[in-house]
């Protein structure tokens, strides 16, 4: 039979646009430092490690994995490496969940750091993440690509820029209670609408920052829950999706998956869903910490994991749907992606924000009587997806 699986401890860091006072792998012992002083642990209570690491042209250090090992703690130890673009937090979870519930570990630790602004223009390296022949030269980067995705959605559905405004001023109001965020304040959908278009119809305010940080989970199996943590999340669902690397083959009549609606999360979710016993997620989850680098993400996901039908996600914010005072489900009370995007640990905050909200350790941002929290991430332009679902109990479906 497979082993539950717990969150024993957390840790990430303050996020800001550089860190020039900590080089990489400082930025990563920190955090596992952090995450064991949570737990009560020490290193030998591991028994594996996973990075979370995403490109590491941002760190200036090729398999900048191998310079950190040792000051995380990871030799002498099995060490996994993981990387699916923006998704690879969301990825090295269900990676190190994958050890813990078969047995091979009792516990294992889960660690990155991000540093994307050290690259005087990300996009640029962002920009060699597409195939070379065909679609590098469109000039693409993240942020052309997601407003391509923007423009056809909000055509399809009847949307406006102020429908998208108003997704930052709830992400930014959130991150106000966010101790760690990058980007915070109240601003106003005329701050928004009046800043900086950076891609139409996406603005500055409509668009992640690139932060700096780092994080780390421990996870464990019942016998380390019981041992080190009065009040564990339990990783009750782990469900991930993967799209062909080829952007023209996710679009047209003849596509396969819709790479405008990110279809391929409702399959993630499915299969999250259905290990965590959730059949009704708007009735049943109480917090989504969304991956939403952009002001339209979180609508394609709420949609596709079936919080509400195609198309409504951006209506139903208009009455507050998504709000953490009096909403169906409270959508990032962190503040999201939206507001810090260390792209290499992104997911693995998303994790890390809905376990704290089941183990009551989410300080200002915590909402009352959380049972079960979703965390997920997208990468990769949108070829790599992940849905991770903790809950207050161990769920065996
Ligand atoms: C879905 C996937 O596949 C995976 C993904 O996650 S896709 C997203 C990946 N991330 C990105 O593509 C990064 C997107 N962001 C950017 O490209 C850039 O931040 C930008 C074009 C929006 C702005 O660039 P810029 O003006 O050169 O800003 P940058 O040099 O980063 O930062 C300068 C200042 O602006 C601030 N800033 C950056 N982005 C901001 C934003 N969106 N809103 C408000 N302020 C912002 C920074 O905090 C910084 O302020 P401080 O110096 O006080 O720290």
């Amino acid at each position: 039979m497979s082993q539950a699986v717990a969150v024993l401890g957390t840790y990430q860091s303050e996020f800001r646009t550089q860190d020039p006072h900590h080089t990489f792998v400082e930025q990563a012992q920190i955090a596992a430092a952090g995450a064991y002083r949570d737990a009560g642990m020490t290193p030998e209570d591991v028994d594996a490690v996973v990075i979370s690491l995403a490109p590491t042209f941002f760190m200036g250090v090729a398999d900048a994995d191998r310079w950190a090992l040792d000051h995380i703690f990871g030799a002498g130890k099995p060490v996994f490496r993981v990387h699916t673009g923006g998704a690879t937090g969301g990825s090295a979870v269900h990676a190190a969940n994958t050890l813990v519930r078969s047995g091979l570990a009792r516990s294992v630790l889960i660690v990155g750091a991000e540093r994307i602004a050290e690259t005087p223009d990300a996009q640029k390296v962002l920009n060699i993440i597409f195939d070379a022949f065909y679609e590098r030269d469109l000039p693409l980067s993240t942020n052309t690509m997601v407003a391509l995705r923007a423009t056809t959605y909000m055509q399809r559905f009847g949307y406006d820029q102020e429908d998208l405004a108003r997704v930052v001023v709830r992400a930014r109001r959130n991150a106000m209670n966010n101790p760690y965020a990058h980007l915070k304040g109240e601003v106003t959908i005329a701050d928004v609408l009046s800043s900086r278009m950076i891609a139409w119809p996406l603005k500055l305010f409509d668009i992640c920052p690139r932060s700096s940080g780092s994080a780390a989970m421990i996870v464990g199996n019942m016998e380390m829950a019981k041992r080190f943590a009065t009040r564990p999340a339990f990783v009750n669902g782990a469900g991930a999706r993967t799209d062909t690397y080829w952007l023209g083959d996710r679009m047209g009549p003849f596509a396969e998956s819709d790479i405008i609606e990110y279809q391929l999360i409702a399959e993630a979710a499915r299969a999250c869903f259905a290990q965590g016993g959730i059949t009704d997620p708007l009735k049943q989850i109480q917090v989504a910490e969304i991956y939403d680098p952009y002001s339209i993400n979180s609508a394609f996901t709420l949609e596709q994991a079936g919080f509400c039908s195609r198309g409504m996600a951006l209506r139903l914010e208009r009455e507050g749907y998504w709000d953490c005072d009096g909403g169906a489900v409270a959508v990032n009370p962190s503040g999201g992606t939206l507001c810090t995007n260390p792209i290499a640990i992104s997911g693995l905050v998303r994790c890390i924000d809905a376990a704290n909200q089941i183990m009551g350790k989410a300080g200002a941002m915590q909402i009352a009587g959380v049972r079960n929290a979703l965390a997920t991430a997208s990468g990769g332009s949108a070829q790599f997806y992940t849905c991770t679902l903790f809950g207050a109990d161990p769920y065996h479906a």
